[in-house]
């Protein structure tokens, strides 16, 4: 069931040329996990700010839990709204102790304030520490007071601002689990914002990506990466390999051997094949579709990335296991099991 709704939402900023959000609508699922990504300026805080009630659109219609919050003039203010927020850098108050942090928020909801604090500082890991101060916690943990803070006025649903950017990158992965877990627990509806395709990739249930104010595709981690709508998408989710190819009846004519295709006759002129480097795999038997020679060998612990270059010096990058061996200027055999195709003219 839909929680929240956009519908044909439109920001402009002062006498700005050109929209912040521009012609955006989607539907937000009761308690899925959405992230917001773009690069800088795409528009990803504007609609965040949007939908908390902090900005208001020029046109469109927003919608939480069935009822409007926005159309036109009207508009139910943000302390009304019941949404919860976590900002970039946590916002709690130092003089504050971590209980006290919570307590604010709480005083004029139902229940006992101590009681419910308490409680959801248990439910985000965090109940030995009531009576720290947040320079007292790391950040991982600071995030947790900011994410109990939110959720302890039981929001309808909760907006993050790119909440894992203040974390350093070993305590990034395990800060993106706990948060996803507590949030799921919950049960609450949650969109965050993110520059991070990690991030989004590893922590959402939907991601919806956003350039220049217009919304690109917005699906499950999956379907964006291995489907991607546009050039724009594939190539935000990282980078893509792209072979020049001429079409024949049964294949792809390339500078590294010929792709076997029946897909082929249907092109009338020259395309490229693009894929991402675990889309390809390197072989050691000859024989197979494609070859060239190794250029580079980049080891990354996970994994290795070998580039491979062609007569012309034309390099693809192909991702492999780190247990194999390889040597610099030697062949490489490779092939392709999955791979886009467009016109390349
Ligand atoms: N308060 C403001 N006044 C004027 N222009 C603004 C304001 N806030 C954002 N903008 C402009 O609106 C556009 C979208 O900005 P927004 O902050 O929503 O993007 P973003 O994707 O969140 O970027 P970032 O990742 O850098 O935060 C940008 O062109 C930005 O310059």
């Amino acid at each position: 069931m839909s929680i929240l709704s956009l519908q044909n939402i439109y920001k402009k900023y002062g006498n700005a040329n050109d929209f912040a959000v521009n012609d955006i609508s989607f539907n937000v699922t009761e308690g899925e996990i959405l992230a917001l990504v773009g690069e800088s300026g795409s528009g990803k805080t504007t609609l965040l700010r949007l939908i908390a009630g902090l900005e208001h659109p020029d046109q469109g219609i927003i919608s939480l839990s069935g009822q409007v919050i926005v159309e036109g003039k009207k508009t139910v203010p943000a302390h009304t709204r019941k949404v919860g927020m976590v900002f970039q850098d946590y916002a709690l108050f130092p003089h504050l102790t971590i209980l006290e942090n919570v307590k604010f928020g709480i005083q004029k909801v139902k229940g006992n304030p101590e009681t419910i604090a308490k409680d959801t500082l248990k439910l985000v890991g965090l109940k030995e520490d009531h009576n720290k101060y947040p320079h007292q916690l790391s950040g991982g943990q600071q995030q947790r007071v900011a994410l109990a803070r939110a959720i302890a006025p039981n929001p309808k649903i909760l907006l993050m601002d790119e909440p894992f950017s203040n974390l350093d990158a070993m305590l990034k992965d395990q800060v993106r689990e706990e948060i996803r877990q507590i949030i799921k627990k919950t049960g609450i509806t949650a969109i965050f914002v993110t520059h991070d395709t990690k991030d989004a990739l590893s922590t959402a249930d939907r991601i919806a990506i956003l350039h220049k104010g217009f919304l690109q595709q917005i699906d499950i981690p999956k379907v964006l990466y291995e489907n991607p709508i546009n050039p724009y998408v594939a190539n935000f989710f990282g980078k893509r390999n792209e072979i020049l190819a001429t079409p024949s009846e049964d294949g792809f004519y390339t500078t590294f051997g010929f792709v076997s295709d029946p897909e082929a006759k249907k092109f009338k002129s020259k395309v490229k094949l693009l894929f991402r480097p675990e889309h390809g795999e390197v072989v050691q038997r000859k024989g197979q579709q494609l070859s060239g020679k190794i250029v580079k060998v980049s080891y990354f612990g996970s994994h290795q990335l070998v580039k491979i270059s062609d007569d012309e010096g034309f390099r693809v990058t192909i991702r492999t296991n780190p247990g194999r061996v390889f040597d610099e200027a030697e062949s490489a055999f490779f092939y392709l099991w999955k791979y886009d195709i467009e016109e390349a003219f």
